[in-house]
């Protein structure tokens, strides 16, 4: 498309009606059916367009100022994939130790990772001076870049979702130690370590749901009105 010296584009509306019926059902069955994977993934490599569609969809994620700070770090290396989980199994012996006596055994009984089993994982990050040192929108609130990037983490999930692609989000991990394996500059900041492969079958509710870790809450109980705290009638 032209633009003009100042960068400006012509406006051009798209329709903003609701969507179809049925592409109104595919996108709340996207949402409602995703769910995080931890020991379903199918060794079957991923093909590259598939997951170029995964990566536009993060891409196309709303963000702070329009900073865009992602990268998306494509680690297929089983070595890598290796490594990542020894750091993840450290820390997870860390994170069981806080839990005392049935929880522990309870937490220490859960699947938390697949990163050795999906074919694919993919590191999210923050590059908070990719706009500069001001950013529309950041001034009074410097995690929305932050934010910005958990957007497109969450685009990136459902979009599998449809593709029948199964992630597993792992953040057990010490932040040193990725940045390690991975070698990520002190500046950039490490958002997720994602999990990526087909699967055939999902839990229809949530794993730690089903294994009584922690149910699902009640929405009408987080809905205040016109106030914090304030439930009205
Ligand atoms: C920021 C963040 C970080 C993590 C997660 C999620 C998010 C949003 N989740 C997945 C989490 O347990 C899961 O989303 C909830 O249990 C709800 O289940 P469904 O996602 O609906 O299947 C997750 N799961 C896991 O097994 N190991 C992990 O380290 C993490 N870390």
């Amino acid at each position: 498309m032209s633009t003009d010296d100042d960068g400006k584009r012509p406006y051009q509306p798209q329709p903003a009606g609701p969507l179809s019926a049925e592409a109104r059902e595919a996108v709340y069955h996207t949402i409602h059916t995703r769910r995080d994977v931890r020991d379903q993934f199918l060794p079957t490599p991923l093909p590259d367009d598939l997951v170029r569609r995964l990566l536009e969809a993060a891409h196309a994620a709303p963000s702070v100022g329009f900073m865009q700070p992602w990268n998306f770090i494509l680690i297929r290396d089983p070595e890598v994939r290796q490594r990542a989980w020894e750091a993840f199994s450290s820390a997870n012996d860390e994170a069981a130790e806080l839990f005392s006596d049935e929880r522990q055994a309870l937490y220490r009984s859960l699947k938390l990772e697949g990163i050795r089993k999906a074919p694919l994982s993919i590191c999210v990050t923050c590059d908070k001076d990719r706009a500069g040192p001001v950013v529309l929108g950041r001034t009074h609130n410097p995690k929305m870049d932050v934010y910005s990037a958990v957007c497109a983490v969450q685009n990136l999930w459902l979009a599998a979702r449809a593709e029948g692609v199964g992630i597993g989000w792992v953040s057990i991990f010490r932040d040193e130690d990725v940045r390690d394996i991975l070698g990520i500059p002190d500046n950039i900041e490490i958002v997720a370590w994602l999990c990526v492969g087909y699967v055939d079958q999902l839990y229809q509710e949530p794993e730690l749901a089903l294994k009584g870790w922690r149910q699902r809450l009640s929405l009408d109980d987080l809905i205040f009105k016109d106030g914090w705290g304030r439930k009205g009638d």
